[in-house]
């Protein structure tokens, strides 16, 4: 079996680091920062929605999106694993899956260039044999091409995704895969909305949950 995650809210929490960096160019542009849980909730559709959605909260000018966009970018890319930390027990929940013979990927909608830097920051880039980022030709989740092209390069078989929010689960189904939802994550609708396989609170829960489907 090969198991595909999810990065931001599932794998990591990475929300304070996304959102420091966000509220640095809310300051460079003259606006009030914003907390933590509404920049949170921006999260999970690729940085050009998080900005839309910024910009619009803020309610500064549509056109100055290319300007937010690339300030984030530059500040995320500087301070892009200051308080990041890997969620409770993912790590031992890694090493189980991959004693047990189970090949592990990532397919985020984080930019490439911003996955590779934080999982080699966290000592993890190693743990996966293929990370395809947001900004890529396949697109993004709920778009399942990404997901398709991770399994691509899993060398095909059954496949389980691992994510935290509607665009895991959208893009899962239309790849034909079964869901298991992080519930500790970003999700901005309920489990029961998201409907997926199978739902996990704890790390710890999710290698019997993936030898259950075998
Ligand atoms: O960058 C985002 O918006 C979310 O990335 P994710 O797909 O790893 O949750
Ligand atoms: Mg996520």
């Amino acid at each position: 079996m090969s198991v595909i995650f999810d990065l931001d809210g599932t794998l990591v929490d990475s929300a304070p680091d996304m959102h420091a960096a966000m509220n640095r160019v809310l300051a460079a542009q003259g606006h009030a920062q914003m907390p933590l849980e509404q920049v949170r909730g921006f999260i999970g559709n690729g940085v050009p929605t998080l900005v839309r959605r910024t910009i619009a909260s803020a309610g500064a000018a549509e056109d100055c999106y290319d300007r937010w966009h690339d300030d984030y970018m530059a500040a995320y890319a500087e301070g892009i694993c200051e308080t990041t930390v890997t969620y409770d027990g993912m790590i031992a929940a890694l090493d189980d899956l991959s004693a047990a013979g189970h090949r592990l990927g990532v397919c985020t909608n984080k930019p490439q260039a911003l996955s590779d830097a934080l999982l080699a920051a966290l000592g993890l880039a190693g743990r996966f044999d293929a990370v395809l980022g947001g900004d890529t030709t396949f697109g993004r989740k709920p778009d399942p091409q990404g997901l398709i092209e991770v399994a691509r390069r899993l060398g095909g078989g059954p496949m389980i995704m691992v994510g935290d929010s509607p665009a895991d689960a959208g893009a899962a189904r239309s790849a034909g895969m079964p869901i298991l939802l992080y519930t500790g994550g970003y999700r901005d609708l309920s489990v029961e909305a998201i409907a997926p396989d199978a739902a996990f609170d704890h790390w710890s829960e999710l290698p019997a949950l993936i030898a259950a489907r075998l």
